[in-house]
């Protein structure tokens, strides 16, 4: 127990001959009582579960984003192997339903072309090799993007978040700057085998100019996919959020389907 000053001037001086200090009890009782509550909230804030409902008492100490927000942003994560169609049919949805677009792999590659951009390598390395990029790197950019939508003219609240989560570590890391802020109302998950997607990709590569469009690359992002990206949509699918969509279909037979899911 700590030394207490205090009892060897005021303190009864039979308490303190016995070895006992009503003050130091109280001081002790006061950091055990912090320690727990701090250890709770660690264990809270790295809990993989998304939207935890009944969270209880990290309201309001959060500063990462707007307190003055009347309730939390609407998410729908977009989720399905490369090629699937994914970016596609979340174009078509914003510009018909008012839902905004926001695809983490475009904003990886918007944050690796500025000039000035620490992150740049980090990015293109792990792209390159058909890798996830740093989990913490790809949450700031979709939370930056959601709140600067939130605070320009039209104060988005309605978001299709495309290509995340794909791993573990870009839950957990949804969790700690996101958490309840967000509401993840539906996952939708493109099923599509890979030789579909394989030759939609390949077509894509003449014209997307992109490094990792590559049959190497291709396969390695295949290899990704399965390994980090599965484990979270069957996880998801335990907790019923899950809409699959056959992607395997024409542009306009998805969409159409997506559209009724949205109107639900
Ligand atoms: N339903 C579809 N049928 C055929 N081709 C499609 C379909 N949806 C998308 N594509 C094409 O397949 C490629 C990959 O689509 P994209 O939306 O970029 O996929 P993702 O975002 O899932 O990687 C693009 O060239 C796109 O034009
Ligand atoms: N959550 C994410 C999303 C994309 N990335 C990286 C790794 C991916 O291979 C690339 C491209 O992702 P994008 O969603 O644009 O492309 P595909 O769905 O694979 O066609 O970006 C990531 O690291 N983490």
């Amino acid at each position: 127990m700590a030394h207490c000053s205090s009892c060897s001037s005021s303190s009864s001086s039979s308490s303190q001959s016995r070895g006992f200090c009503p003050f130091s009890l109280f001081l002790f009782i006061g950091s055990a009582i912090a320690s727990v509550r701090y250890l709770k909230r660690r264990e809270q804030s790295s809990s993989r579960k998304l939207d935890d409902d009944d969270d209880d008492d990290d309201d309001d100490d959060d500063d990462d984003v707007e307190e003055d927000r009347p309730s939390p942003f609407r998410v729908v994560f977009v989720l399905g192997g490369p090629g699937a169609g994914k970016g596609t049919q979340c174009q078509l949805l914003s510009e018909n339903l008012g839902w905004a677009h926001l695809s983490a792999g475009d904003l990886l590659r918007a944050e690796r072309a500025k000039a000035d951009s620490k992150l740049a390598d980090v990015i293109n390395s792990n792209i390159s090799a058909g890798r996830i990029v740093p989990s913490e790197i790809t949450v700031e950019l979709l939370r930056n993007a959601m709140e600067e939508m939130y605070s320009g003219e039209n104060r988005q609240t309605k978001f299709l978040i495309d290509g995340f989560p794909r791993s573990e570590g870009n839950v957990i890391a949804w969790n700690e700057v996101v958490g309840n802020r967000a509401n993840v109302e539906t996952v939708l998950f493109f099923e599509c085998p890979e030789d579909v997607l394989t030759s939609r990709l390949l077509e894509r590569s003449k014209t997307s100019g992109r490094v990792d469009d590559t049959i190497d690359v291709i396969r390695k992002r295949f290899d990704t996919y399965k390994e980090e990206s599965m484990p979270i949509i069957e996880m998801y699918e335990k907790d019923g959020r899950v809409k699959k969509i056959i992607a395997d279909r024409s542009m306009e037979e998805v969409y159409k389907e997506i559209e009724a899911i949205l109107g639900e």
